[in-house]
C-alpha cells in the first residue's frame, strides 16, 4: 500500500477562485500522488480541501495550474471514484442496484457478477435487496464505498467519508476500509482522503498533506511510517505517533490562531 510505482495524479501550480468570492481558495498547490498511495489532505475547515478533491476528480479545471491523472486531464467519473460523507446513495434503489448503478455499461451477467462480489466483501450480501432507509450510517457508508471500489478506480477520492459516524462506527470503517482496499480486485487504487481529524490521518495516510487556512496552500507534507495493517501492530500508543500528533496540532492551532479570518482570531 505504499507509494510504489510512477505518480497517479500531478498537480502543478494549482489555484481556484470561485466567481465573486473575495480572496482565492487554494493557491499555487503542487502535489503528485503515487499508484497505490494514501494521500490524506489535513486542513482547517474551509480551506479548500473538498475545492481540490472537485479539481482531481475534474469536476472543476483549476486556473492556473495544471491537474492530471494517469497522464491526463481528468474526466469525471472516468478517472476516479468518490466517496461522500452524505452516502449519496438512491434511496428507491435497493443495495444491490445501488452498487450496480455506475456499471451500466458491463453485460448484465458480469454487473450482477461484480455486484455480488463487492456486496460480499463488505460483508452486505443478506442485504442485497434491502433500501438505504433500512441500513444503519456504517452500513450505508460501507455501500457507498462499495459502490466505489465495484468501479474498480485506479484512484479514489474520499471526502470526510466517515465524519457522520459514530466514534465506534467511524474507527472500525477506517480499519474496514483499508481491509476492503487490500482486497479488493486489481492493482489498489491511490487514494486522496480528506479529514479534519488528525488521528484518521496518522492511521490511514501514507503521507499526509498539511494545508494552510484560506488561501489554501500545501503548509507542509509529512511521511507516516507506521506499519501496516496498522490496527494490528496499532502505533497509537507509541511515541512516534504522539510526537507526529503533538506537531500536527500545533501547526494546526498556529495556523487557525493567526488567521484573521477564522472564528478563533485572537485567542491565541
Ligand atoms: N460554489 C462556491 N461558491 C463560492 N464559494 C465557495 C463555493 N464552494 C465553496 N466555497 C468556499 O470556498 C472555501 C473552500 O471551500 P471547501 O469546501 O473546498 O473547503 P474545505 O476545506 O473542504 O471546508 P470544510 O473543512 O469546512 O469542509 C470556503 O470558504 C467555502 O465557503
Amino acid at each position: 500500500m505504499t507509494g510504489t510505482g510512477g505518480a497517479l495524479v500531478t498537480l502543478s501550480g494549482v489555484s481556484w477562485h470561485f466567481d465573486g468570492s473575495p480572496a482565492p481558495v487554494l493557491q499555487g498547490v503542487d502535489l503528485t500522488v503515487a499508484a497505490g498511495e494514501v494521500v490524506v489532505v489535513l486542513g482547517p475547515s474551509g480551506c479548500g480541501k473538498t475545492t481540490l478533491l472537485r479539481i482531481i476528480a475534474g469536476l472543476l479545471h483549476p486556473e492556473p495550474g495544471t491537474v492530471r491523472v494517469a497522464g491526463r486531464a481528468p474526466v469525471p467519473g472516468q478517472d476516479s471514484a468518490i466517496v461522500f460523507q452524505g452516502y449519496r446513495l438512491l434511496p428507491w434503489k435497493t443495495v444491490a442496484q445501488n452498487i450496480g448503478f455506475a456499471l451500466h455499461a458491463l453485460p448484465a451477467p458480469q454487473r450482477e457478477a461484480r455486484v455480488a462480489r463487492y456486496l460480499e466483501l463488505v460483508g452486505l450480501a443478506k442485504f442485497a435487496g434491502a433500501y438505504p432507509a433500512a441500513l444503519s450510517g456504517g452500513m450505508r457508508q460501507r455501500v457507498a464505498l462499495a459502490r466505489a471500489l465495484a468501479c474498480q478506480p485506479r484512484l479514489l477520492l474520499m471526502d470526510e467519508p466517515f465524519a457522520a459516524l459514530d466514534a465506534q462506527s467511524r474507527e472500525l470503517m477506517q480499519m474496514e476500509t483499508m481491509r476492503l482496499i487490500a482486497g479488493a480486485e486489481g492493482p489498489a487504487p491511490g487514494i486522496v482522503f480528506v479529514t479534519h481529524s488528525v488521528d484518521e490521518a496518522l492511521m490511514l495516510a501514507d503521507r499526509i498533506v498539511l494545508m494552510s487556512p484560506r488561501p489554501g496552500r500545501i503548509d507542509q507534507v509529512l511521511p507516516v511510517p507506521f506499519p501496516r495493517p496498522r490496527w494490528q501492530a496499532d502505533p497509537r500508543h507509541g511515541p512516534d505517533f504522539a510526537r507526529l500528533r503533538q506537531h500536527l496540532w500545533d501547526r494546526l492551532r498556529a495556523m487557525v490562531l493567526s488567521d484573521p479570518q477564522s472564528d478563533f482570531y485572537g485567542r491565541g
